[in-house]
């Protein structure tokens, strides 16, 4: 549905220097410096695919949506969405995607959102019938029935996002962009906004690619994640792939029924191959490559009065963390 090959886009951007003399010499000697948002990444993602976009600020997850939007011309490589070319912004291709910015909106803020629809229903020529089944199944989903009709500066952000969601997907795209479609929001209101996407993707069998900071999103909804740092593609694969890749430790929690002391806790510890990450008793936590998990936690329970354990692989966030860093540290190498 989806295919990227090599696809670049540099940004040429005005340096201005500081001064007035300079500010003088730029009117006749403009200085440009370039640069590489995204760097020649190649993806695929079959019809049907909700697919997580993750990367640091500034790495280039939002030039990739313009570009796979048409929004924006790629410098080289090659992009097809649903069989078109994006940045010929046919019809066609624009009645088939949709971009959701979360830090953008697409209502006019002065007039309820239902006004906003009724002119998307004309921009998309949405037939009568359609438009009204549409927003009955989004006004069901979304609980959106008491806000339909107050101007969009009143509502609440999750209550905006909502409408900005509906505006976004009332001509029913198959392939849809969103770009941080939680941010901000509540927990319940990110719980709720994720159902939904998640329903959309079962209904209508929308291909989705989305990017958000919030773990939660990516873990609730994406099998497969796309990270990017610095332009370039650094992992395509499971979420439950990249923890075995970038994070080699798991993380042991014991609670103990009677005190042990430091050095005895430390000699099984150590024994066992594994490091003490906290011992505030009765908690003890310890860090292990995950080779070693077993018979760590076997000799733990021989030698301290264990009360309780349990093994987890580390947090989405530090295994983001900890790909970014490894992809930081081959760059300052090569
Ligand atoms: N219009 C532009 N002109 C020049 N540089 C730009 C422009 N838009 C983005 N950039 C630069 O391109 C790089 C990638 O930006 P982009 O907005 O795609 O990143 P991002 O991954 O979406 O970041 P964030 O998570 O902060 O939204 C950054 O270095 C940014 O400063």
């Amino acid at each position: 549905m989806i295919h990227v090959e090599g696809l670049s886009k540099i940004y040429r951007v005005h340096v201005r220097q500081p001064g007035f003399a300079a500010s003088m010499r730029s009117l006749f000697h403009r200085e440009y410096r370039e640069v590489r948002a995204v760097d020649g990444i190649n993806f695929h993602i079959p019809e049907g695919q909700i697919v997580g976009f993750l990367g640091p600020n500034g790495a280039g997850k939002t030039t990739t949506m313009k570009l796979l939007t048409g929004l924006l011309h790629p410098s080289s490589g090659r992009i097809e969405v649903g069989g078109f070319v994006p940045f010929r912004q046919q019809n066609a291709f624009k009645k088939r995607v949709s971009l959701v910015m979360g830090q953008k909106s697409q209502l006019i803020w002065d007039i309820p959102a239902s006004e906003t629809f009724l002119i998307h229903k004309e921009i998309y020529e949405i037939p009568e019938q359609a438009f009204k089944e549409r927003l009955d199944y989004f006004t069901e989903m979304l609980e959106l029935a008491h806000i339909m009709d107050k101007p969009v500066r009143q509502l609440s952000l999750g209550e905006r996002m909502k409408c900005e969601l509906v505006a976004a997907l009332l001509h029913r795209p198959d392939i849809v962009f969103l770009d941080e479609p939680t941010i901000g929001l509540d927990v319940n209101m990110q719980e709720a906004m994720r159902r939904f996407i998640q329903s959309y993707n079962r209904d209508y069998k929308a291909t989705i690619l989305l990017t958000s900071h919030y773990m939660a999103d990516v873990s609730a909804l994406c099998e497969r994640v796309l990270v990017i740092n610095d332009g370039k593609l650094i992992y395509d694969g499971a979420i439950s792939k990249m923890i075995d890749r970038f994070s080699p430790m798991k993380r042991i929690t014991l609670v103990l029924g009677a005190q042990a002391d430091i050095p005895a806790v430390e000699a099984a510890v150590a024994e066992g191959g594994g490091r003490i990450v906290v011992y505030d008793y009765p908690q003890l936590e310890v860090e292990v490559h995950r080779e070693d998990v077993t018979s760590l936690s076997a000799k733990l329970l021989t030698k301290l009065p264990v009360s309780d354990l349990t093994i987890e692989d580390p947090s989405l966030e530090s295994v983001i963390g900890l790909a970014y860093a490894e992809a930081g540290s081959q760059e300052a190498k090569g």
